[in-house]
């Protein structure tokens, strides 16, 4: 991949926190959803790549734009798998809550797990606790070991994880181990993300989630030099069948960093739409609307945030969508 591709998705990635902040609070997550994938869908087009969607808005015959398999891109460039989460975290826009982030997460073509839309277990770390956490080892050995790995007692840390029924007795496992916990509403790309920027204060993600959010968020480790690890959990006779035409057949199996992005070149870009502990959302100053973004590679290494400004008069399309 051409090294100035990272900065032009984060044009993608503006286009569509610019579109859905628009939202925030107004009680409606599939208007926020939707002017997000408008908005994304448009900017994908001028940009410099063969893209194919393999993580998207659902099957091409229930989502009218980035479906999976949808062609993306102006057809001059790398031939790349593209993963896509407009807006990841509708409820949380619509709720005005934190961390919403528009998302994407690009690869060489043939490198992204085609992860379907099914829960995934999933542990996320940053740099120092690689090669020290085990998705099947009981959460006491994990937190142990992260603790020791950030040279911090246990009950210094801090844990996230959604704030959901199927989550009960991890939540207790936590609390009877000493740490401290972050319950999410929503939004657990982000809360992956943050265990790798110490000033966030995160130090672990546990628990359960969309898998399609598991593929982008270990992208973006992979470019940050954590950890990730998931486990497909299929809830139905269909859903197991969809993990054995992806060539899982044994579903207990660990997905492993390189299982759910291979190679070395991959590219990570966010923005925020609300505020969070990394990015802060977007803020409209009426002839103008700022945004703060998050773009990486994992060849490079590099890790930039971008400040975006952008006027409203020479860019009506950032109006309301
Ligand atoms: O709400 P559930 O069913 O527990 O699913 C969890 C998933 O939903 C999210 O919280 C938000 O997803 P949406 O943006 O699609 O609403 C993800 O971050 C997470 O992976």
């Amino acid at each position: 991949m051409e090294r100035s591709l990272s900065m032009e998705l984060v044009r993608v990635t503006e286009a569509a926190a610019l579109a859905s902040a628009r939202w925030m609070g107004r009680g409606n997550k599939e208007e926020a959803d939707r002017a997000a994938t408008e908005a994304m869908r448009d900017v994908f087009d001028t940009i410099p790549m063969k893209g194919t969607v393999v993580i998207g808005e659902g099957e091409m015959d229930e989502a009218p734009m980035l479906y999976i398999g949808e062609k993306l891109g102006n057809g001059y460039g790398p031939r790349v798998d593209v993963a896509v989460d407009p807006l990841e975290g509708t409820n949380i826009v619509a709720s005005g809550q934190w961390n919403a982030l528009a998302v994407l997460a690009v690869a060489d073509n043939g490198n992204l797990l085609h992860a379907p839309d099914m829960y995934m277990e999933k542990i996320a770390v940053g740099p120092e606790s690689v090669g020290k956490v085990n998705i099947d080892a009981p959460v006491i050995d994990n937190l142990r070991a992260v603790a020791e790995a950030k040279n911090k007692n246990i009950e210094d840390l801090v844990v996230v994880i959604l704030n959901r029924k199927r989550h009960e007795k991890m939540i207790q496992e936590i609390r009877e181990a000493g740490a401290r916990i972050k319950l999410l509403p929503d939004g657990d790309v982000a809360a992956a993300i943050n265990t790798a920027f110490d000033d966030t204060g995160v130090d672990i993600m546990l628990g359960s989630g969309g898998a399609p959010e598991g593929v982008i968020a270990a992208v973006a480790l992979k470019c940050l030099g954590g950890d990730f690890q998931g486990k497909l959990l299929p809830q139905t006779p269909e859903e197991l069948e969809r993990c054995k035409e992806m060539g899982i057949e044994d579903v207990n199996r660990i997905l492993n960093m390189d299982d759910l992005v291979g190679g070395d070149d991959c590219i990570f870009a966010a923005t925020g739409v609300t505020d969070g502990e990394l990015l802060k959302g977007v803020m409209y100053k009426g002839s103008s609307a700022e945004t703060q973004s998050l773009v990486m590679r994992a060849k490079s290494g590099t890790v930039r945030f971008v400040d975006g400004k952008h006027s409203m008069q020479k860019k009506p399309d950032l109006v309301i969508r």
